[in-house]
């Protein structure tokens, strides 16, 4: 190893947050390592959001051209995957090559190291690349952004097996036609249904109760009843006990039944890359499973290290990411906030109907000793989802605090949920009065006047 470079800022996986905040320093005039073993822009570009939303595009236009004679004609649909694996090839993923990305980054003026990164004591850090070990020493800082692996729960048989993970169902070429997917949650569900609309028959498995269980159980209930209808069969309730392949998966659960299928998908969580970045040799717990942030992303008790992303917990989401990113630059590079605040955190699911939610569940908000109103209403029953007819199945809960008078969670479930959400996303942040909210204008005939609805509904 040689004399090790000294440098302002090293960020430790290039997930979208990392990538951000080392192009965004070096572009400010820092100088910057940013470092990363796979590929640089993390899991969203090349196995998650960006090349499941693809996937989830072509199923919703096969899904609609489906709902035209419940409408106003006749339609033939015939499935093609090859467009969607191509279109995930060539304008998503360069074939899963970061040259681009590499190239933007060097070109803000950071210098990319592709390899595994350490802390290796106070303000050191070791990359172990192909070429050997590069010791840096850092003057500012360093930022932790590596991101996830999915989880793989520890059930008899399944490490034997050729499971797969997002990582794999984002680079099928061609489909299976039986699927088992391991997990309802929010990669479990949208690939679910995107699969199925494919002509994959499909299964879902969830060992809690309800799918998409972060989720209000009102829309729990309204994706399950949608996946249902289209022919996926969701087992919620029930775990996976053991996995067994020979040519075909078999797939016992914990209710004694087994489930035949070609193909698993594992979906079951994720498992934060925290294990192996030397953390104790700054003093931080290396055996924690999120790792403990300040307002400015500065890791809890441990001078000169900031950490971004799934890894801090407050969400894994892209957007949780690059705000986090944003915070940390700001801190970086000495301005004055504004500084983290999670009360209106929110996120979209992508199935048909999607899901938007924001800030607190009901539940959340009774566990916090709130005094909770609830308010619901249903998009069926609005003028708009009358109209709208197929596909029209949908509601709108909001939660609010009645001591403060103000909003502090809400759910949209319907067409287009995730953009229906907005409002009410500003609705929490800037904490606008119940009795304001009532008195707006809500656009007639609109999903987003069911808002109006449950905002009368609250008890
Ligand atoms: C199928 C799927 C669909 C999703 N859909 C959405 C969506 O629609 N909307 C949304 O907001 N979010 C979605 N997500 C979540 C989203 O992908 C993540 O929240 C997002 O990528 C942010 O992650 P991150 O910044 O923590 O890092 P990641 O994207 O996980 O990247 C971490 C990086 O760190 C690298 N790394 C790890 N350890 C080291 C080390 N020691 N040294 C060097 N490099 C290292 C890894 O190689 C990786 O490149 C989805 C996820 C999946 C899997
Ligand atoms: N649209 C989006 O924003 C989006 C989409 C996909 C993923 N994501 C992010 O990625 C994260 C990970 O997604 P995910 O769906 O893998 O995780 P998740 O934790 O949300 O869901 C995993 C599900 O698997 C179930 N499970 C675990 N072990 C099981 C077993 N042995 N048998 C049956 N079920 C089992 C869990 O009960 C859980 O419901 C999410 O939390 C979300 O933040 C976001």
């Amino acid at each position: 190893m040689s004399q090790p470079d000294e440098v302002d800022v090293v960020v430790i996986g290039l997930g979208p947050g990392g990538e951000h905040v080392a192009a965004s320093l070096a572009r400010a005039g820092l100088s910057v390592v940013g470092v990363d073993r796979r590929l640089v822009g993390g899991e969203c570009p090349y196995f998650g959001c960006v090349p499941s939303k693809m996937m989830i595009r072509a199923a919703d236009a096969l899904a609609e051209a489906r709902r035209v004679p419940a409408l106003g004609g006749s339609t033939e649909v015939t499935a093609d995957w090859t467009p969607v694996a191509d279109r995930i090839r060539d304008e998503a993923t360069d074939d899963w090559d970061d040259t681009v990305a590499v190239k933007r980054l060097e070109d803000a003026g950071a210098r990319f190291l592709r390899g595994t990164g350490r802390l290796a004591g106070p303000g050191r850090v070791v990359v172990t690349t192909d070429d050997g070990d590069v010791e840096l020493t850092v003057r500012r800082g360093v930022v932790l952004n590596t991101g996830t692996e999915p989880a793989v729960p520890p059930i008899d048989g399944l490490a034997d097996t050729p499971y797969w993970t997002n990582r794999d169902a984002v680079r099928l070429r061609e489909l299976p036609t039986s699927l088992v997917v391991l997990g309802g949650g929010a990669i479990g569900c949208e690939l679910a249904q995107a699969f199925s609309r494919f002509g994959v028959e499909v299964t879902v498995v969830e060992a809690f109760e309800r799918i998409l269980g972060p989720e209000e159980p009102e829309a729990s209930a309204v994706v399950a009843s949608a996946l249902e209808a289209e022919g996926i069969s969701v087992r919620a309730g029930v775990g996976v006990s053991s996995v067994r392949h020979d040519g075909a998966f078999a797939i016992g659960l914990a209710d004694g039944t087994t489930l035949a299928a070609q193909a698993l998908l594992v979906a079951a969580g994720r498992r934060t890359n925290l294990g192996d970045v030397g953390l104790d040799t700054v003093g931080g717990d290396p055996s924690a499973r999120v790792i403990d942030v300040d307002e400015r992303m500065r890791v809890a008790g441990v001078d000169g290290l900031w950490a971004i992303g799934d890894i801090t917990g407050k969400g894994a989401f892209t957007h949780m990411s690059m705000y986090q990113a944003n915070v940390a630059i700001r801190d970086l590079t000495g301005e004055d906030g504004p500084w983290a605040d999670y009360r209106a955190v929110s996120r979209a699911t992508f199935t048909d109907p999607e899901v938007g939610s924001v800030g607190m569940t009901e539940k959340q908000a009774r566990d916090a000793g709130l005094n909770v109103g609830v308010g619901i209403s249903k998009l069926q029953e609005s003028s708009r989802g009358w109209l709208h007819k197929v596909g029209k199945e949908g509601v709108i809960k909001v939660v609010a605090d009645l001591d403060r008078d103000v909003l502090v969670g809400a759910t949209a479930v319907g067409p287009s949920g995730g953009e229906i959400i907005g409002m009410l996303v500003t609705a929490i942040h800037a904490e606008v009065p119940l009795a304001t909210l009532r008195g707006m204008h809500f656009a007639y005939p609109t999903f987003h006047r069911a808002i109006e609805t449950a905002l009368g509904d609250i008890s």
